[in-house]
């Protein structure tokens, strides 16, 4: 990316990774006469499985079942500064299958033709009208909990999940409440870290990051039931899972977020990614590791190919703060 693309977008200030905010923020309803009602056929995710945003709408597209509701259209590739493209690669999509674009910033540009913002998966599209009706995970994720439940098999309804489904009103204030602090310092924190152009923007995030951690360990821990709200998957595990899945072996190495890992640090954290990812049961469908397994191994190249475009020619090295213990002690009976 150009240093003029990044002063426009405004992914850096004072060597500082800023995330703005999603430009398209409406929404589909059940109710059939609102703007963007629910139909099956009617919409389409656009995406790319590599990103952790658009990871969260693959899983719950899957565990709703709506892969015959919802279409989806992949792509994998993003350059600077044209963005993400289509080309195939990983057996996604050669080009736009509604429109022939062969990049995203097209579909963009269709709804607005000034449109000189970021240019960002995942976009949720109204095929019928021809416009965007979303581009922010959190908010499409949550019109799929609900609002195309008439098109979904009666089991994963969220009238019939045993708490009430994936953001049940009696636990959206804990919900949102986790969510918040979650956002700030892990699920954009890991960027905050990995994007840092300067040594001051890498030590004001890498702290807070592995407290949240420690934080979220210390949740599990205390409650002693498998998710983060208790028995049953929520928003907040959703939410959560995406990064977690990248976290070893991605930004712990790209993003030198290396204070302390999940696998070897974390043994509740670690338990309850692994359950996740490895769940084959009717709640999940296996919609974590069938959405993860197939693209896990290339998270860390896409990781490392943002960072350089990101950052060319930072000033100074970024030095890596991790491992929390430089040498870990030996113990009596290790002894020689
Ligand atoms: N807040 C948005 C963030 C989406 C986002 O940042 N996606 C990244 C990929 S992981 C993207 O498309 N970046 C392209 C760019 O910034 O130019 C969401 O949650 O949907």
């Amino acid at each position: 990316m150009s240093q003029d693309c990044q002063t426009k977008i405004g992914y850096q200030k004072d060597g500082r990774f800023i995330r703005p905010d999603s430009a398209f923020r409406n929404f589909v309803s059940r109710d059939p006469n609102s703007t963007f009602p629910a139909e099956p056929g009617r919409y389409a995710l656009y995406l790319s499985p590599g990103c952790p945003w658009a990871h969260r709408t693959l899983i719950v597209r899957a565990m709703k079942r709506l892969e015959n509701v919802i279409d989806l259209y992949m792509l994998y590739t993003m350059d600077w500064p044209q963005g993400w493209f289509f080309n195939g690669e990983h057996g996604t999509l050669e080009k736009d299958p509604l429109y022939g674009f062969t990049h995203l910033r097209e579909l963009y540009l269709k709804v607005d033709p000034n449109f000189n913002g970021r240019v960002t998966v995942p976009v949720l599209w109204d095929k019928k009208t021809g416009t965007m009706v979303n581009n922010e995970s959190s908010e499409i994720i949550r019109m799929l909990y609900t609002e195309f439940d008439a098109f979904v098999p009666e089991a994963v309804r969220e009238a019939n999940k045993p708490v009430g489904g994936f953001y049940p009103e009696h636990l959206r204030e804990d919900i949102d409440e986790m969510n918040d602090w979650v956002y700030h310092t892990v699920n954009n924190g890991v960027y905050k870290v990995g994007f840092a152009a300067t040594q001051e923007a890498y030590d004001e995030n890498i702290y807070p990051l592995f407290q949240s951690l420690d934080r979220l360990e210390g949740i599990l821990e205390r409650h002693g039931k498998p998710f983060l709200l208790g028995d049953h998957i929520t928003d907040a595990d959703v939410r959560l899972y995406t990064t977690l899945a990248r976290f070893d072996v991605a930004y712990h190495s790209v993003f030198m977020c290396n204070l302390k890992s999940i696998r070897h640090d974390y043994p509740r954290l670690h338990l309850w990614l692994r359950r996740l990812y490895w769940d084959q049961g009717e709640e999940t469908g296996s919609a974590f590791h069938s959405t993860t397994a197939p693209w896990i191994g290339l998270y860390a190249q896409g990781y490392a190919q943002s960072k350089q475009k990101i950052n060319p020619g930072q000033a100074a090295p970024v030095v890596p703060r991790g491992p929390a213990v430089l040498m870990e002690p030996l113990d009596e009976k290790e002894t020689l």
